[in-house]
């Protein structure tokens, strides 16, 4: 389904919304950097993440070393960033 990207005004006060977001420099997608006390408290985030990710039918792209876990959120059907990744940074804050 299309869903429109979001303008640079939308974006603007999106970005002032989220805590520790940031605007991709290469793409444009956001990105946040977790960092746990260690691995298995980092993959119990993942863990719950992706369960998130599930329900809304919208997955984040991410890797993980050990306590950290990196998370950028584009949508790839709007071929750039959209505000169900906003929700989506916002659902993933919550969990924190
Ligand atoms: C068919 C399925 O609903 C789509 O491919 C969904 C799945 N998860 C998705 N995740 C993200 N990040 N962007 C999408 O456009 C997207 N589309």
């Amino acid at each position: 389904m299309a869903i429109a990207k979001l303008t640079e005004e939308e974006r603007t006060i999106a970005l002032g919304d989220l805590q520790g977001w940031s605007l991709a420099s290469d793409r444009d997608a956001i990105e946040r950097t977790f960092t746990f006390a260690d691995f298995v408290e980092a993959f119990g985030f993942m863990t719950r993440v992706a369960l998130l990710a599930e329900k809304a039918d919208h997955h984040p792209e991410w890797s993980n070393v050990y306590n950290r876990v990196e998370i950028a959120l584009t949508t790839h059907d709007a071929d750039g960033l959209s505000q169900r990744d906003i929700d989506m940074a916002k659902a993933i804050d919550a969990l924190q």
